[in-house]
């Protein structure tokens, strides 16, 4: 059990068209907490059919909604804000619990995403259309930005909580309804959201939480026309699909997906820092999130004492449950994910890696892995080409900013990049040159709702935060008026 303040923040039943369900056929799936394999519960396995109904009560409410003033609808927005953080001690009670993350990051995790409900209330008010200089005698020329409709949200594990606000809060606050398939590792959050949002006085059927078969509740989403626009955070083989099951019935898609960001160490960066930052940036959520470092690219002048205080401090990283005091670094979701990294590791060994730290699965068992640091890391290692989802750090030599730059770039995603440099010229021509959605200069973490968040190649489609976040959940109507007399 979760020890919460608010125990009816805790619900095992599905948001549906704004009921409360269970299966009809009674069927559930459990939940565990991937750091001591405990059952938190169950939640129901829904499928086409929910999805179906929670489409149709979306369509007639959000017709409702749309006619609502932006203000109106971002007063409940805020109103949404306000009980997120007045319950974010719970709220990331349950996070910790079915995710993992260390309590402080879970807890940091709902204020970020109590942010994107906060900046979206206040976007809804500046939806502007344009009134245009007329192209002829008689006639007037404006736009309009009107709400697409019905959207659909597939979202992640690995922030659970973010991924859905920072989806159902520009939707919502332009006056769509939402659709949500949230991860079945990490269902629970998003069902606490949505208590959350019926408490704010979001009106029912504007937003369901179908928790289910993934493959199913997917198809019903991608291929009913009613749903206009579909919204994905998840791996990039994911999200080719996805897109593809959206192409019957032309919808708008909006996908953030994988990453392998280049973590660069220039020879005139300032090492302490660049050693805290690729802390940051690597180890963040035991390495799984999609923005996490996941090449060291270190130039040869200052390789040895890079990886020497780096490994340092990483092999003092404290590993364990998410909910004891000082822990950095929880366990990863499940066993799959656990032998993603060790493969990794063992591939990397066999063509030259050296361990300068961790390497092993954790004495502590279960998904725990130690923070590991891999010195002498060249391209022909799979770490190269594929995102570790993991707490393992490869450090790359390299000699030259063109060097460093044709191998950050040579990698079909581009999600985020990071250097470390004090060199204006330098610092210009890499952030310029790095193929990539987002880019931190002597940063490790760069989240932030104010900011667009959106992947280059075949990292994603479209931009989530900021004042672009809100553009992929309008349409831009053209309005023509004729026959007045000029
Ligand atoms: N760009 C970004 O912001 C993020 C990208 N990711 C990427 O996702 C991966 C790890 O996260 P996972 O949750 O394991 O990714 P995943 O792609 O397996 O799952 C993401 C979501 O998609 C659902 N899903 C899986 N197969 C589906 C299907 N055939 N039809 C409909 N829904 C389906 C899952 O149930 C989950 O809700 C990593 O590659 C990571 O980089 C994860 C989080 C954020
Ligand atoms: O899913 C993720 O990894 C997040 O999008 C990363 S961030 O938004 O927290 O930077």
């Amino acid at each position: 059990m979760i020890s919460l303040k608010d125990p009816s923040l805790f619900t095992q039943q599905a948001y549906v068209g704004g009921e409360w369900v269970d299966a009809p056929d009674g069927k559930t799936e459990q939940v565990t907490n991937p750091a001591t394999g405990e059952v938190l519960g169950t939640v129901p396995v829904l499928g086409r059919d929910a999805v179906a109904h929670a489409v149709n009560v979306a369509e007639k409410a959000q017709k409702l909604w749309k006619k609502r003033t932006a203000k109106e609808r971002s007063a409940i927005l805020m109103k949404w804000y306000d009980l997120m953080m007045e319950n974010q001690d719970d709220l990331g009670a349950i996070m910790t619990a079915e995710q993992g993350k260390p309590l402080a990051e879970a807890k940091g995790e709902i204020a970020y995403a109590s942010s994107f409900l906060q900046w979206f209330a206040e976007e809804g008010k500046r939806v502007y259309g344009d009134v245009i200089p007329t192209f002829a005698e008689g006639r007037r020329v404006m736009v309009l930005k009107e709400p697409v409709g019905v959207c659909a949200a597939i979202t992640p594990w690995n922030f659970p909580t973010a991924m859905i606000t920072r989806k159902a809060g520009p939707a919502l606050a332009v006056g769509c309804a939402m659709v949500v398939k949230p991860a079945m590792e990490t269902p629970y959050s998003a069902l606490a959201m949505a208590i959350l949002a019926e408490r704010a006085g979001l009106p029912k059927g504007l937003l369901s939480i179908v928790t289910g078969e993934a493959v199913e509740i997917g198809a019903e989403m991608t291929e009913n026309p009613k749903v206009r626009k579909l919204t994905f955070t998840g791996s990039t083989p994911v999200g080719r699909l996805l897109m593809r099951q959206c192409a019957d019935t032309v919808k708008k898609i909006s996908l953030e997906l994988g990453g392998n960001a280049p973590f660069i160490v220039c020879e005139d960066a300032d090492i302490d820092a660049a050693v805290e930052g690729a802390i940051a940036s690597k180890y963040r959520n035991a390495g799984q999130t999609c923005v996490c470092a996941n090449r060291l690219f270190v130039h040869d002048a200052v390789y040895d004492e890079f990886a020497e205080k780096y490994a340092a401090k990483v092999a003092e990283m404290p590993v364990g449950n998410g909910f004891e005091d000082g822990v950095v670094i929880g366990p990863l979701i499940n066993e799959k994910a656990v032998a993603k990294v060790e493969n990794q590791v063992a591939d990397a060994v066999s063509k030259g890696g050296r361990i300068l730290t961790g390497g092993k699965r954790h004495e502590l068992g279960g998904s725990f892995f130690q923070p590991t640091v891999i010195a002498d890391a060249n391209r022909d290692m799979t770490v190269f080409r594929e995102e570790t989802f993991g707490p393992m750090a490869p450090l790359i030599r390299f000699h030259s900013d063109d060097e460093v730059l044709e191998m950050a770039n040579d990698s079909e995603f581009g999600l985020a990049s990071y250097f470390y440099s004090r060199d204006i010229s330098r610092i210009w021509k890499l952030a310029e040159g790095l193929e990539s959605g987002l880019v931190g200069v002597n940063v490790g973490v760069m989240a932030t709702e104010v900011a667009p968040f959106g992947g280059f190649k075949q990292s994603g489609v479209g931009r989530e935060g900021s004042k672009y976040g809100v553009e992929d959940y309008l349409e831009v109507k053209y309005v023509c008026i004729g026959g007045i007399d000029d």
